[in-house]
Protein backbone atom coordinates (compact mmCIF):
# COMPACT_ATOMS: atom_id res chain seq x y z
CA UNK A 1 0.00 0.00 0.00
CA UNK A 2 3.17 2.25 1.21
CA UNK A 3 5.79 0.65 -1.48
CA UNK A 4 7.08 3.79 -3.30
CA UNK A 5 7.23 1.82 -6.70
CA UNK A 6 2.91 2.93 -6.87
CA UNK A 7 4.28 6.22 -6.62
CA UNK A 8 5.94 5.52 -9.17
CA UNK A 9 4.03 3.64 -11.62
CA UNK A 10 1.51 6.77 -10.78
CA UNK A 11 3.69 9.18 -11.48
CA UNK A 12 4.71 7.06 -15.24
CA UNK A 13 0.99 7.22 -16.01
CA UNK A 14 0.70 10.06 -15.90
CA UNK A 15 4.32 11.80 -17.45
CA UNK A 16 2.03 13.72 -20.40
CA UNK A 17 2.08 16.91 -19.35
CA UNK A 18 2.53 19.39 -21.55
CA UNK A 19 5.90 21.75 -21.87
CA UNK A 20 6.11 25.33 -21.28
CA UNK A 21 2.94 27.21 -22.38
CA UNK A 22 3.88 30.63 -23.74
CA UNK A 23 1.97 33.61 -20.94
CA UNK A 24 -1.03 34.97 -22.66
CA UNK A 25 -2.12 38.77 -21.44
CA UNK A 26 -5.69 38.99 -20.57
CA UNK A 27 -7.47 42.29 -20.54
CA UNK A 28 -9.19 43.04 -17.20
CA UNK A 29 -12.54 43.31 -17.66
CA UNK A 30 -15.09 45.92 -16.54
CA UNK A 31 -16.26 45.75 -13.24
CA UNK A 32 -18.17 48.69 -11.32
CA UNK A 33 -16.26 49.97 -8.23
CA UNK A 34 -17.48 49.10 -5.04
CA UNK A 35 -18.76 45.59 -6.26
CA UNK A 36 -16.68 44.07 -3.25
CA UNK A 37 -18.06 39.97 -4.12
CA UNK A 38 -17.70 37.26 -6.10
CA UNK A 39 -15.70 39.49 -8.36
CA UNK A 40 -12.88 36.96 -8.70
CA UNK A 41 -15.52 34.69 -10.15
CA UNK A 42 -16.26 36.83 -12.75
CA UNK A 43 -12.43 36.87 -13.63
CA UNK A 44 -12.31 33.66 -13.47
CA UNK A 45 -12.52 32.75 -17.25
CA UNK A 46 -9.88 35.42 -18.50
CA UNK A 47 -7.88 35.65 -14.74
CA UNK A 48 -6.09 31.86 -15.56
CA UNK A 49 -2.85 33.39 -16.28
CA UNK A 50 -0.35 36.10 -14.70
CA UNK A 51 -0.57 39.61 -16.17
CA UNK A 52 2.42 40.35 -17.38
CA UNK A 53 3.14 43.47 -15.57
CA UNK A 54 6.46 44.34 -14.41
CA UNK A 55 5.50 45.03 -10.61
CA UNK A 56 7.20 41.40 -9.58
CA UNK A 57 10.35 42.20 -7.27
CA UNK A 58 12.03 39.11 -7.72
CA UNK A 59 11.48 38.18 -11.42
CA UNK A 60 12.91 34.48 -12.71
CA UNK A 61 16.82 35.24 -13.77
CA UNK A 62 15.56 33.79 -16.83
CA UNK A 63 18.59 33.30 -19.15
CA UNK A 64 21.05 35.62 -16.93
CA UNK A 65 21.32 31.97 -15.09
CA UNK A 66 21.53 29.25 -17.92
CA UNK A 67 25.36 29.35 -18.74
CA UNK A 68 26.52 26.47 -17.43
CA UNK A 69 25.94 23.39 -19.58
CA UNK A 70 27.96 20.61 -18.43
CA UNK A 71 25.86 17.91 -16.99
CA UNK A 72 25.98 17.54 -12.56
CA UNK A 73 26.21 14.24 -10.99
CA UNK A 74 23.80 13.82 -8.43
CA UNK A 75 23.80 11.39 -4.75
CA UNK A 76 20.12 11.08 -3.55
CA UNK A 77 19.96 10.02 0.02
CA UNK A 78 16.20 8.94 1.50
CA UNK A 79 15.38 7.54 -2.22
CA UNK A 80 12.92 5.12 -1.58
CA UNK A 81 10.30 7.51 0.00
CA UNK A 82 7.53 9.60 -1.74
CA UNK A 83 9.46 12.78 -2.35
CA UNK A 84 12.54 10.77 -3.41
CA UNK A 85 10.74 8.44 -6.28
CA UNK A 86 9.03 12.04 -7.43
CA UNK A 87 12.97 13.55 -7.69
CA UNK A 88 14.17 10.56 -9.59
CA UNK A 89 11.15 11.29 -11.88
CA UNK A 90 11.81 14.77 -12.60
CA UNK A 91 15.57 13.88 -12.37
CA UNK A 92 15.03 11.45 -15.57
CA UNK A 93 13.55 13.90 -18.05
CA UNK A 94 16.25 16.58 -16.80
CA UNK A 95 18.83 16.84 -20.02
CA UNK A 96 21.53 18.08 -17.44
CA UNK A 97 20.95 16.16 -14.53
CA UNK A 98 23.34 12.50 -14.14
CA UNK A 99 22.11 10.49 -11.38
CA UNK A 100 24.59 8.59 -9.64
CA UNK A 101 23.62 7.24 -6.80
CA UNK A 102 20.56 6.54 -4.76
CA UNK A 103 20.29 5.63 -1.63
CA UNK A 104 17.96 3.45 0.65
CA UNK A 105 18.15 0.96 3.69
CA UNK A 106 15.20 -1.18 2.45
CA UNK A 107 16.24 -1.62 -0.92
CA UNK A 108 19.86 -1.68 -1.06
CA UNK A 109 20.93 -3.74 -3.85
CA UNK A 110 17.91 -3.42 -5.82
CA UNK A 111 17.93 -2.19 -9.25
CA UNK A 112 16.38 1.32 -9.71
CA UNK A 113 13.72 1.17 -11.47
CA UNK A 114 11.76 4.45 -13.78
CA UNK A 115 15.47 5.85 -14.31
CA UNK A 116 16.29 5.51 -17.98
CA UNK A 117 19.49 7.07 -18.36
CA UNK A 118 21.68 4.85 -16.91
CA UNK A 119 21.59 1.98 -14.98
CA UNK A 120 21.71 2.42 -10.89
CA UNK A 121 21.76 -0.10 -8.12
CA UNK A 122 20.03 1.49 -4.63
CA UNK A 123 22.73 1.29 -2.02
CA UNK A 124 22.73 1.62 1.23
CA UNK A 125 25.05 5.00 2.30
CA UNK A 126 26.51 5.86 5.54
CA UNK A 127 27.51 9.59 6.31
CA UNK A 128 30.79 8.01 6.14
CA UNK A 129 30.47 6.23 2.26
CA UNK A 130 28.58 9.55 1.14
CA UNK A 131 31.88 11.66 2.32
CA UNK A 132 33.96 9.67 0.88
CA UNK A 133 32.12 10.03 -3.09
CA UNK A 134 32.31 13.53 -2.48
CA UNK A 135 36.01 13.60 -1.73
CA UNK A 136 36.89 11.21 -4.63
CA UNK A 137 34.77 13.84 -6.74
CA UNK A 138 32.34 11.49 -7.78
CA UNK A 139 29.26 13.81 -7.27
CA UNK A 140 28.41 17.37 -7.48
CA UNK A 141 25.41 17.56 -5.89
CA UNK A 142 23.89 15.69 -2.53
CA UNK A 143 20.06 15.74 -2.40
CA UNK A 144 18.90 14.80 1.57
CA UNK A 145 15.27 13.35 0.83
CA UNK A 146 15.02 11.98 4.23
CA UNK A 147 12.68 12.29 7.54
CA UNK A 148 13.26 15.12 9.65
CA UNK A 149 16.48 14.79 11.95
CA UNK A 150 17.84 12.15 10.23
CA UNK A 151 20.17 14.70 8.05
CA UNK A 152 22.78 15.68 10.70
CA UNK A 153 25.81 13.10 10.40
CA UNK A 154 25.55 13.40 6.53
CA UNK A 155 25.37 16.85 6.48
CA UNK A 156 28.70 16.60 9.59
CA UNK A 157 30.50 14.31 7.64
CA UNK A 158 30.10 16.51 4.01
CA UNK A 159 32.24 19.65 6.42
CA UNK A 160 32.45 21.94 4.22
CA UNK A 161 32.66 20.16 0.79
CA UNK A 162 32.06 22.44 -2.34
CA UNK A 163 29.44 20.73 -3.31
CA UNK A 164 26.07 21.55 -3.18
CA UNK A 165 23.39 20.07 -0.43
CA UNK A 166 19.84 20.77 -0.83
CA UNK A 167 17.49 19.22 2.00
CA UNK A 168 13.91 18.64 1.82
CA UNK A 169 13.39 18.12 5.76
CA UNK A 170 12.54 20.95 8.34
CA UNK A 171 15.88 20.47 10.30
CA UNK A 172 17.98 23.33 8.33
CA UNK A 173 14.77 25.90 7.73
CA UNK A 174 15.77 27.89 10.38
CA UNK A 175 19.33 27.63 10.36
CA UNK A 176 21.01 31.36 9.04
CA UNK A 177 24.03 29.71 7.27
CA UNK A 178 21.28 27.35 4.71
CA UNK A 179 19.46 29.41 2.43
CA UNK A 180 15.85 28.83 2.34
CA UNK A 181 14.76 28.24 -1.11
CA UNK A 182 11.64 29.25 -1.99
CA UNK A 183 12.30 31.17 -5.02
CA UNK A 184 9.10 33.35 -5.72
CA UNK A 185 9.83 34.59 -2.48
CA UNK A 186 13.51 34.70 -1.86
CA UNK A 187 16.83 36.24 -3.96
CA UNK A 188 17.04 33.80 -6.81
CA UNK A 189 20.23 35.17 -7.01
CA UNK A 190 21.20 34.16 -3.33
CA UNK A 191 20.19 31.24 -4.11
CA UNK A 192 21.84 30.44 -7.16
CA UNK A 193 25.38 31.50 -4.99
CA UNK A 194 24.25 28.77 -2.37
CA UNK A 195 25.99 25.86 -1.41
CA UNK A 196 23.34 24.71 1.02
CA UNK A 197 19.48 25.09 0.75
CA UNK A 198 16.80 23.88 2.56
CA UNK A 199 13.49 23.27 1.05
CA UNK A 200 10.67 24.48 2.36
CA UNK A 201 7.60 22.82 3.66
CA UNK A 202 4.83 21.67 1.36
CA UNK A 203 1.82 23.10 3.79
CA UNK A 204 4.93 26.17 4.75
CA UNK A 205 4.92 27.06 0.57
CA UNK A 206 1.53 26.98 -0.08
CA UNK A 207 0.72 29.30 2.97
CA UNK A 208 3.38 31.73 2.31
CA UNK A 209 2.71 32.23 -1.31
CA UNK A 210 -0.80 32.84 -0.42
CA UNK A 211 0.01 35.48 2.09
CA UNK A 212 3.37 37.20 0.70
CA UNK A 213 1.66 39.77 -1.64
CA UNK A 214 -0.90 40.44 1.17
CA UNK A 215 1.65 41.00 3.87
CA UNK A 216 1.87 45.06 3.89
CA UNK A 217 -2.15 44.67 4.12
CA UNK A 218 -2.41 42.44 7.03
CA UNK A 219 -4.65 43.94 10.00
CA UNK A 220 -4.88 41.01 12.64
CA UNK A 221 -3.52 37.48 13.15
CA UNK A 222 -3.84 35.06 10.43
CA UNK A 223 -5.62 31.57 10.31
CA UNK A 224 -4.50 28.85 7.99
CA UNK A 225 -6.96 25.48 7.91
CA UNK A 226 -5.02 23.10 5.64
CA UNK A 227 -5.98 19.73 4.67
CA UNK A 228 -3.40 17.46 2.83
CA UNK A 229 -3.20 14.37 1.05
CA UNK A 230 -2.25 11.40 3.12
CA UNK A 231 1.81 11.03 0.94
CA UNK A 232 2.50 14.12 3.40
CA UNK A 233 3.28 12.07 5.71
CA UNK A 234 5.15 9.74 4.28
CA UNK A 235 5.76 5.98 3.68
CA UNK A 236 6.45 4.92 7.49
CA UNK A 237 2.84 3.39 8.76
CA UNK A 238 1.01 5.89 11.55
CA UNK A 239 -2.64 7.09 11.54
CA UNK A 240 -1.79 10.08 8.96
CA UNK A 241 -1.27 7.64 5.93
CA UNK A 242 -3.93 4.15 7.46
CA UNK A 243 -5.97 4.66 4.43
CA UNK A 244 -8.83 2.55 6.87
CA UNK A 245 -9.04 5.38 9.14
CA UNK A 246 -8.74 7.93 6.25
CA UNK A 247 -12.12 6.49 4.44
CA UNK A 248 -14.50 9.07 4.30
CA UNK A 249 -12.75 10.47 7.05
CA UNK A 250 -10.22 13.94 7.81
CA UNK A 251 -7.99 13.85 10.49
CA UNK A 252 -6.99 17.25 12.29
CA UNK A 253 -4.01 17.35 14.07
CA UNK A 254 -0.86 19.46 15.61
CA UNK A 255 -3.73 22.48 15.85
CA UNK A 256 -1.31 23.94 17.55
CA UNK A 257 2.65 24.59 17.51
CA UNK A 258 2.81 22.68 13.94
CA UNK A 259 6.57 23.41 13.02
CA UNK A 260 5.15 25.03 9.67
CA UNK A 261 2.89 27.33 11.21
CA UNK A 262 6.54 29.19 12.64
CA UNK A 263 8.24 28.33 9.72
CA UNK A 264 5.09 30.54 7.98
CA UNK A 265 5.50 32.84 10.31
CA UNK A 266 9.43 33.16 11.03
CA UNK A 267 9.68 33.42 7.13
CA UNK A 268 6.92 36.31 6.78
CA UNK A 269 9.02 38.47 9.27
CA UNK A 270 6.58 37.42 12.21
CA UNK A 271 3.28 37.82 10.80
CA UNK A 272 1.07 36.45 13.09
CA UNK A 273 -0.28 33.21 12.02
CA UNK A 274 -2.42 30.10 13.42
CA UNK A 275 -1.98 27.09 11.27
CA UNK A 276 -4.37 24.22 11.51
CA UNK A 277 -3.61 21.11 9.72
CA UNK A 278 -5.77 18.20 8.79
CA UNK A 279 -5.22 14.67 6.35
CA UNK A 280 -7.41 13.90 3.96
CA UNK A 281 -7.99 10.58 2.46
CA UNK A 282 -6.65 11.40 -1.29
CA UNK A 283 -2.79 10.32 -1.73
CA UNK A 284 -1.71 13.97 -2.96
CA UNK A 285 -2.46 17.50 -3.26
CA UNK A 286 -3.01 20.23 -0.63
CA UNK A 287 -5.89 22.88 -0.09
CA UNK A 288 -5.57 25.57 1.90
CA UNK A 289 -7.98 28.32 2.86
CA UNK A 290 -6.89 31.44 4.67
CA UNK A 291 -8.57 34.27 6.75
CA UNK A 292 -6.98 37.08 6.38
CA UNK A 293 -8.11 40.56 8.33
CA UNK A 294 -7.03 43.49 6.59
CA UNK A 295 -5.80 46.79 8.04
CA UNK A 296 -7.65 49.24 5.36
CA UNK A 297 -11.00 48.92 2.93
CA UNK A 298 -9.94 46.92 0.01
CA UNK A 299 -12.11 45.07 -2.75
CA UNK A 300 -11.99 41.75 -4.49
CA UNK A 301 -10.73 43.21 -7.46
CA UNK A 302 -8.27 45.45 -5.32
CA UNK A 303 -6.43 42.09 -3.89
CA UNK A 304 -6.98 40.10 -7.24
CA UNK A 305 -4.39 42.91 -8.77
CA UNK A 306 -2.09 42.89 -6.52
CA UNK A 307 -1.78 39.00 -6.48
CA UNK A 308 -1.16 39.15 -10.12
CA UNK A 309 1.02 42.31 -10.51
CA UNK A 310 2.97 40.27 -7.56
CA UNK A 311 3.36 36.77 -9.38
CA UNK A 312 3.86 38.40 -12.99
CA UNK A 313 5.97 36.19 -15.31
CA UNK A 314 6.21 33.27 -12.81
CA UNK A 315 5.50 29.84 -14.22
CA UNK A 316 4.97 27.94 -11.44
CA UNK A 317 2.26 30.76 -9.25
CA UNK A 318 -1.21 31.07 -11.03
CA UNK A 319 -3.94 32.97 -9.77
CA UNK A 320 -7.38 31.98 -10.72
CA UNK A 321 -10.19 33.51 -9.81
CA UNK A 322 -12.76 30.93 -8.40
CA UNK A 323 -11.29 28.86 -5.12
CA UNK A 324 -9.01 26.39 -6.74
CA UNK A 325 -9.75 22.81 -6.55
CA UNK A 326 -7.19 20.12 -5.13
CA UNK A 327 -8.46 17.56 -7.81
CA UNK A 328 -6.61 19.55 -10.42
CA UNK A 329 -3.23 20.65 -8.88
CA UNK A 330 -2.89 16.89 -8.32
CA UNK A 331 0.07 15.57 -10.11
CA UNK A 332 1.04 19.02 -11.29
CA UNK A 333 4.32 21.43 -10.90
CA UNK A 334 2.51 25.22 -10.01
CA UNK A 335 0.44 26.62 -7.11
CA UNK A 336 -3.17 27.79 -7.55
CA UNK A 337 -3.91 30.91 -5.19
CA UNK A 338 -7.93 31.84 -5.79
CA UNK A 339 -11.31 32.91 -4.10
CA UNK A 340 -10.59 36.45 -2.75
CA UNK A 341 -14.34 36.69 -0.99
CA UNK A 342 -14.29 39.98 0.66
CA UNK A 343 -16.56 40.46 3.56
CA UNK A 344 -18.98 42.99 3.81
CA UNK A 345 -16.43 45.08 5.90
CA UNK A 346 -14.13 45.29 3.09
CA UNK A 347 -11.73 44.55 6.11
CA UNK A 348 -11.46 40.10 5.81
CA UNK A 349 -10.59 38.50 3.09
CA UNK A 350 -10.47 34.99 2.25
CA UNK A 351 -8.00 33.65 -0.24
CA UNK A 352 -7.47 29.77 -1.15
CA UNK A 353 -4.49 27.92 -2.59
CA UNK A 354 -3.83 24.44 -3.85
CA UNK A 355 -0.59 22.62 -4.01
CA UNK A 356 0.90 19.14 -4.92
CA UNK A 357 2.78 18.57 -1.58
CA UNK A 358 5.20 16.21 -3.57
CA UNK A 359 5.85 18.46 -6.71
CA UNK A 360 6.18 22.13 -5.97
CA UNK A 361 5.46 21.82 -2.23
CA UNK A 362 8.82 19.17 -2.42
CA UNK A 363 10.42 17.68 -5.43
CA UNK A 364 10.12 20.58 -7.96
CA UNK A 365 10.81 22.87 -5.65
CA UNK A 366 14.30 21.12 -4.79
CA UNK A 367 15.08 20.71 -9.20
CA UNK A 368 13.91 24.78 -9.17
CA UNK A 369 16.46 25.45 -6.73
CA UNK A 370 19.14 22.83 -7.90
CA UNK A 371 18.30 24.53 -11.11
CA UNK A 372 19.46 27.44 -9.85
CA UNK A 373 22.43 27.01 -7.68
CA UNK A 374 23.75 25.01 -10.68
CA UNK A 375 23.69 27.61 -13.35
CA UNK A 376 21.17 25.71 -15.43
CA UNK A 377 17.26 27.40 -16.41
CA UNK A 378 15.46 27.74 -13.22
CA UNK A 379 12.52 25.46 -15.12
CA UNK A 380 14.86 23.30 -16.80
CA UNK A 381 13.38 19.44 -16.57
CA UNK A 382 9.97 20.82 -15.01
CA UNK A 383 6.57 20.15 -17.15
CA UNK A 384 4.99 24.18 -17.27
CA UNK A 385 1.50 23.89 -17.90
N1 LIG B 1 5.88 13.86 1.73
C1 LIG B 1 5.70 15.16 1.52
O1 LIG B 1 4.67 15.61 1.00
C2 LIG B 1 6.77 16.12 1.88
C3 LIG B 1 7.89 15.75 2.59
N2 LIG B 1 8.83 16.66 2.93
C4 LIG B 1 10.00 16.25 3.69
O2 LIG B 1 10.83 15.46 2.84
C5 LIG B 1 11.49 14.46 3.59
C6 LIG B 1 11.20 13.10 2.97
O3 LIG B 1 9.81 12.88 3.02
P1 LIG B 1 9.10 11.61 2.36
O4 LIG B 1 9.71 11.31 1.06
O5 LIG B 1 7.65 11.86 2.45
O6 LIG B 1 9.50 10.50 3.42
P2 LIG B 1 9.36 8.92 3.29
O7 LIG B 1 9.01 8.42 4.63
O8 LIG B 1 8.44 8.59 2.17
O9 LIG B 1 10.83 8.48 2.90
C7 LIG B 1 11.91 8.60 3.79
C8 LIG B 1 13.18 8.10 3.12
O10 LIG B 1 14.26 8.16 4.04
C9 LIG B 1 14.83 6.86 4.26
N3 LIG B 1 15.07 6.77 5.70
C10 LIG B 1 14.13 6.78 6.69
N4 LIG B 1 14.74 6.79 7.89
C11 LIG B 1 16.07 6.77 7.65
C12 LIG B 1 17.22 6.79 8.48
N5 LIG B 1 17.12 6.76 9.82
N6 LIG B 1 18.46 6.77 7.91
C13 LIG B 1 18.58 6.76 6.56
N7 LIG B 1 17.53 6.73 5.72
C14 LIG B 1 16.28 6.77 6.26
C15 LIG B 1 13.79 5.88 3.74
O11 LIG B 1 14.36 4.75 3.07
P3 LIG B 1 14.89 3.45 3.76
O12 LIG B 1 14.05 3.26 5.00
O13 LIG B 1 14.74 2.39 2.75
O14 LIG B 1 16.33 3.78 4.08
C16 LIG B 1 13.10 6.67 2.65
O15 LIG B 1 13.82 6.58 1.45
C17 LIG B 1 10.97 14.60 5.02
O16 LIG B 1 11.88 15.35 5.77
C18 LIG B 1 9.67 15.34 4.85
O17 LIG B 1 9.35 16.08 6.00
C19 LIG B 1 8.74 17.96 2.54
C20 LIG B 1 7.68 18.39 1.82
C21 LIG B 1 6.59 17.51 1.45
C1 LIG C 1 0.09 15.00 6.16
C2 LIG C 1 1.40 15.27 6.87
O1 LIG C 1 1.73 14.62 7.83
N1 LIG C 1 2.15 16.24 6.40
C3 LIG C 1 3.43 16.60 6.94
C4 LIG C 1 4.01 17.71 6.15
C5 LIG C 1 5.11 17.27 5.26
C6 LIG C 1 6.18 18.31 5.24
O2 LIG C 1 6.30 19.20 4.44
O3 LIG C 1 6.94 18.23 6.30
P1 LIG C 1 8.33 18.82 6.68
O4 LIG C 1 8.17 20.19 7.15
O5 LIG C 1 8.79 17.95 7.77
O6 LIG C 1 9.20 18.77 5.48
C7 LIG C 1 3.33 17.09 8.38
O7 LIG C 1 2.33 17.66 8.75
O8 LIG C 1 4.34 17.00 9.08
Amino acid sequence: MFSATSRAVRIGARRVAPRAASITVAPMPKISLGQTTNIARSLSSTARLSYATTTNPNPPLGKKNASNETPSRIGLIGARGYTGQALIDLFNDHPLIDLRHVSSRELAGQELKGYTKRNIVYENLSAEDVAQLDKDGKVDCWVMALPNGVCLPFVQALGQSSSLIVDLSADYRFDDSWSYGLPELQKRGKIAQATRISNPGCYATGSQLALAPLLEHLGGPVNVFGASGYSGAGTKPSPKNDVNLLRDNLIPYSLTGHIHEREISHQLGGAPVAFMPHVASWFSGIHLTINIPLNKTMTSRDILQIYQDRYAGEKLVKIVGEPPLVKSIQNKHHVEIGGFAVDKTGKRVVVCATIDNLNKGAATQCLQNMNLALGYDEYQGIPIE
